[in-house]
């Protein structure tokens, strides 16, 4: 096998406080002159992908980085080359922006672009641009079900908070009842409702997508195609790639921490988790295993979306 050169690139998201965020058109003269990206560009020898964002941003749109998140690390096999995009989400910076290559600006809403084309690699990854910095697994088996209501609404009068309704405990016909009290509860800021069992019980339910165990995942062909976002549970490195090879919205990895759910099962840690991220993935992955929003940063730092909650987001 020949192993491919592999390109590094750094790419930032610039992301208003109202969620826009920035694509520029790629100059003429460059390869895929004219398609929508965003900005960055390739790391020099020796260079951190932090650095070599912060250089790219003052030479492309002459503005100083205030603050950056890791995002994603994607690979993408192109015909010129083998890239490793490292994505940082960009919420501070200094300056107005300059179009100093001579591209076009064009500030964008997740899901309601108005541009095009844009590259190749970008579009896997703009759905994960919707997506919230927390993913919240029911509780109902534990708190009861009028507790878990109450709650949940104030979850999504908060702000768009993304529900996986797990409740093994329940029947199917238990788990629908429940689904459908859960929909009816309005969701003012675009707040989801994520469903988790059998897909066929599934299917007429009121949900937004469906989570998939890593037992789920691995039996799969094929994304499934009756739901708008399908996400999973993964472990490991060959259930990521099966995530990405069937184009999933997003994945779970755990345990990262010691956990009251898993006490048999030693946690990855965070290095492992972080190493496991870097292999570049097309999707957000959340962390899980002893998470809250106390660990938000310290998972973010290590490239995940953000935090899968349990018990914690119930208290
Ligand atoms: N900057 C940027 N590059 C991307 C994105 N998506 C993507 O596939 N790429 C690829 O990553 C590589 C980065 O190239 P670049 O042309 O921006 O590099 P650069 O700014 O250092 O320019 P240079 O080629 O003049 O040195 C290209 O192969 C490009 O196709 C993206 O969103 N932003
Ligand atoms: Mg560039």
């Amino acid at each position: 096998m020949t192993s491919r050169k592999i390109t590094r690139v750094a790419a930032a998201i610039l992301i208003q406080p109202d969620g826009q965020f920035l694509l520029a058109s790629r100059p003429i003269g460059k390869p895929y002159a004219g398609y929508w990206e965003f900005p960055g560009g390739k790391l020099e020898a020796g260079e951190a992908a932090i650095d070599a964002l912060a250089r790219e941003l003052h030479e492309e749109l002459g503005i100083e980085v205030k603050q950056a998140t890791p995002w994603l690390c994607q690979r993408f096999d192109y015909p010129h080359a083998l890239v490793e995009l490292s994505f940082f989400k960009v919420t501070a910076w200094e300056g107005d922006l300059h179009a100093r290559e001579g591209q076009l600006f064009a500030w964008q809403k997740p899901m309601q672009l108005t541009v095009s084309p844009i590259l190749p690699a970008n579009g896997p990854i703009l759905r994960g641009l919707a997506m919230n910095e927390t993913l919240l697994f029911s509780p109902a088996g534990l708190i009861g079900e009028a507790d878990f209501l109450e709650r949940a609404k104030l979850h999504w009068q908060a702000g768009p908070a993304w529900l996986v309704l797990r409740e093994p405990q329940l029947d199917t016909q238990q788990y629908r009842q429940l689904c459908l009290k859960l929909a009816q509860i309005p969701r003012p800021h675009g707040g989801m409702l994520i469903g988790h069992g059998e897909l066929s019980t599934l299917v007429d339910l009121p949900l937004d997508g469906v989570h998939l165990t890593s037992r789920q995942l691995m039996a799969l062909q094929q994304r499934p195609a009756q739901f708008n976002w399908v996400g999973a549970s993964t472990h490991n490195e060959s259930e990521l790639a099966q995530a990405n090879r069937l184009g999933l919205d997003y994945t779970v990895l755990g345990h990262v921490c010691a956990s009251a759910s898993h006490p048999d099962q030693a946690p990855l840690g965070w290095t492992q988790f972080a190493d496991l991220l870097a292999q570049g993935w097309s999707s957000p992955c959340f962390a899980i295993g002893g998470q809250s929003m106390a660990t938000l940063a310290q998972a973010q730092a290590a490239g995940a979306q953000g935090v899968a909650i349990l018990s914690a987001a119930w208290r």
